[in-house]
């Protein structure tokens, strides 16, 4: 039966012009006193036991990265498999205020082989003007053997009692699947920087009439930033991104309450993992701009000549002085240097505003977002949401 689980959770839908209650935006359920919160573990299937992930200790991390690599999302053809890496997972897993046993792992009883992985970690999220101390659930992921046994269910109600045992009872959630019930349904969009890779690999296609080498100056982009004071983001700069966040961000109605811990800690380059740049107005030393990408390149299932699309995904972009359009261009050229095959972006925030322009081309999929126990009146438009999952 359809959403089985899905139906006996707190994820309500949408009255359509409901007479009776008025829907307004908040919890659906209140919090229980911890007492009452299932002090024990769920029960797995009886070869199954539960875990603690350690993202502190390189082996386990090593058998995280295994079982993803394997077995996590893949596109719609099944040509891609995400390849978050080992130092990638360390920082999305390790935030400030994170708690270790929401990294749950399920073994094997008798070999003790990891076969599959649920993780939250908790973030300041603003839905209209409420802030609320929130878990973002990631990287559900069940061995390719087990699929259809029924263990995310299990896996979803086992890290939901984790959460409520920190007195927390709202939760942030991507999906590409449509579920009970998304607050938005963005679709993504992909931007060729190595448009020859691209068509061999049969991510993209050459379009009609056009031919490889007329393509390839398609997308041909400057060596170098065209905006004057454009670096790399510094640990000095932090206070000034966060108030340049803070302030973009306010006019979304879903969007992180970062502070600067926040800031210091997800948007500080780390090579491989996240890259940052401010535009610094070279007389007044003002940061005016930001824009930042992460790095989740994709195993390429099956490909003779290529194991690896390098993928840039568009993070938080901040334009107050440059226009948006320009500095998103000269985040397509530091991706283009640092040798990117794609960048990629969904349609929320104002990213609509630059897409087309930028020779960005539709993808076939969308990403749904969720909330849980956490009503909306009214779902929102990809441009009224400002929060980007990993
Ligand atoms: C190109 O390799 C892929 C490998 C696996 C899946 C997909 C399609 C897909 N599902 N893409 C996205 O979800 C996506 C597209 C654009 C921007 N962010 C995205 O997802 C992010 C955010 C949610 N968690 C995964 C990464 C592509």
């Amino acid at each position: 039966k359809r959403h089985a689980f899905w139906e006996t959770q707190p994820v309500g839908q949408y009255k359509e012009g409901e007479k009776g209650e008025q829907q307004v935006d908040g919890p659906i359920e209140a919090p229980q006193p911890l007492s009452e919160v299932r002090q024990e573990p769920y029960n797995l299937p009886s070869n199954y036991e539960w875990c603690t992930c350690d993202i502190t200790d390189e082996k386990v991390m090593k058998e995280v990265y295994t079982l993803l690599t394997n077995n996590y999302v893949e596109d719609d053809d099944n040509m891609f498999r995400f390849d978050y890496s080992v130092e990638f997972l360390r920082w999305a897993l390790n935030p400030p205020g994170y708690f270790p046993d929401w990294h749950i792992g399920v073994r094997a009883k008798g070999s003790k082989k990891l076969v599959a992985f649920i993780t939250g970690v908790p973030a300041h999220i603003r839905a209209h003007d409420k802030i609320v101390l929130m878990a973002e659930i990631n990287f559900l992921c069940v061995h390719k053997k087990l699929r259809s046994k029924r263990l995310a269910p299990v896996m979803i109600k086992e890290v939901t009692r984790r959460v409520h045992l920190q007195d927390i009872w709202q939760a942030a959630y991507t999906a590409g699947v449509v579920l009970p019930t998304p607050i938005a349904t963005c679709q993504y969009w992909h931007r060729s920087l190595n448009p020859k890779k691209l068509i061999d690999v049969g991510f993209s296609r050459l379009a009609p009439r056009m031919t490889m080498s007329r393509t390839i100056k398609l997308y041909r982009l400057p060596e170098d930033p065209v905006t004057p004071g454009f670096r790399a983001m510094e640990r000095r700069d932090v206070p000034e991104v966060t108030r340049l966040l803070q302030g973009y961000l306010a006019q979304f109605t879903v969007a992180p309450h970062l502070v600067d811990d926040d800031v210091e800690y997800l948007l500080l380059p780390i090579e491989n993992v996240v890259n940052s740049y401010v535009v610094e107005n070279p007389d007044s030393h003002e940061i005016t701009d930001f824009c930042s990408f992460y790095t989740l390149p994709s195993t390429i299932i099956g490909n003779e000549n290529y194991s690896l699309l390098k993928a840039a995904y568009s993070y938080y972009n901040v334009a107050t002085v440059t226009p948006l359009l320009q500095l998103m261009n000269d985040a397509l050229i530091m991706a283009k240097s640092k040798d990117y095959d794609v960048f990629n972006a969904l349609d929320i925030m104002q990213n609509e505003s630059f897409l087309k322009e930028l020779k960005f081309g539709p993808g076939d999929g969308h990403l749904h977002y969720y909330l849980y126990n956490y009503r909306l009146k009214a779902p929102l438009r990809p441009a009224e949401l400002g929060l980007v999952l990993l």
